[in-house]
């Protein structure tokens, strides 16, 4: 058997004195599209970044590819990097450059290839996204869910063997949340990638990805395909799937007693 593409064994950071993540453990096979889902400051884009070498685990290690991303010197770590493609809620596209220039921005920046051989990348890629026939409009003459495709587009140029969306449908109605949804499967799937995607939309993602890990207090707190999460009877689980307000999930944050905050406590 392969070894996995991503695999985090008992990892452990926080921030100064606060810890993030106390002990997560998951895997992410070739070929896999995972989503990654937990309540706000639940340490999902945190997640992302130990993936990307941006920040260190403490304890415990980040294996990609076969290689320990914590240990990586600038050198290998660049070329780590540059087989992962990053999409962003609010990566936005260069707004004084086309297209065209946008998707052709990381294939100028990170390769050598002549021009001729960057066009036929850049409108392959548009293409994948359904936009090779937009390549000369500006960003201002596009959609909220163009805008991400074509971003989606910028991200794939350099082929990347892991995807890592960071609530890539975020602020799209429902049918483009639903194109970026199939994108990102049919992406991953021609790129022979795999893809973590975190997100808030469990209806979207359900649809779309292989495996699930549900993060909360630092742990991975549940998982399973998308047939195992609708038939979880995990309390945390169902409170997320139903969208329900409060749960183990606590819709207050921890706080003084509110008769005394607001100064109408008498003795
Ligand atoms: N650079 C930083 N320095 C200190 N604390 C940080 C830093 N970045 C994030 N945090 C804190 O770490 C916690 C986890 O953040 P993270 O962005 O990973 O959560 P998240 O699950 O992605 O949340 P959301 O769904 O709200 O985006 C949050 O409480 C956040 O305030």
């Amino acid at each position: 058997m392969t070894s996995p593409l991503v695999q985090l064994d008992r990892v452990r950071f926080g921030y100064s004195d606060r810890d993030i993540l106390t002990d997560v453990s998951l895997t992410v096979a070739r070929g896999q599209v995972v989503a990654i889902m937990g309540g706000s400051g639940s340490g999902k884009t945190t997640l992302l970044r130990l993936i990307g070498g941006q920040v260190k685990a403490q304890s415990g290690s980040v294996m990609v590819d076969g290689e320990d991303v914590g240990m990586l010197s600038e050198g290998p770590m660049y070329n780590m990097r540059r087989k992962l493609g990053m999409l962003f809620q609010f990566g936005a596209l260069f707004t004084d450059l086309s297209v065209y220039d946008n998707v052709a921005f990381p294939l100028r920046e990170r390769t050598n290839l002549p021009e001729t051989v960057i066009r036929d990348l850049v409108l392959m890629k548009l293409q994948a996204v359904g936009l090779r026939g937009a390549h000369t409009l500006m960003p201002f003459e596009l959609s909220g869910g163009m805008a991400r495709r074509v971003a989606l587009a910028r991200a794939i140029a350099l082929d990347p063997m892991l995807m890592m969306y960071d609530e890539p449908f975020t602020g799209l109605d429902p049918i483009s949340l639903s194109t970026i949804g199939q994108l990102v499967r049919e992406l991953n799937d021609a790129l022979g990638a795999a893809s973590i995607i975190v997100t808030h939309d469990v209806t979207e993602s359900l649809a779309m990805v292989d495996y699930v890990y549900f993060l909360s207090g630092g742990r991975v707190v549940g998982q399973g395909t998308p047939d195992e999460i609708r038939a979880s009877s995990e309390p945390f689980i169902k409170q997320f799937i139903n969208g329900e307000r409060d749960g183990p999930l606590p819709f207050h944050k921890p706080a003084p007693d509110y008769a005394l905050d607001l100064g109408l406590a008498h003795d």
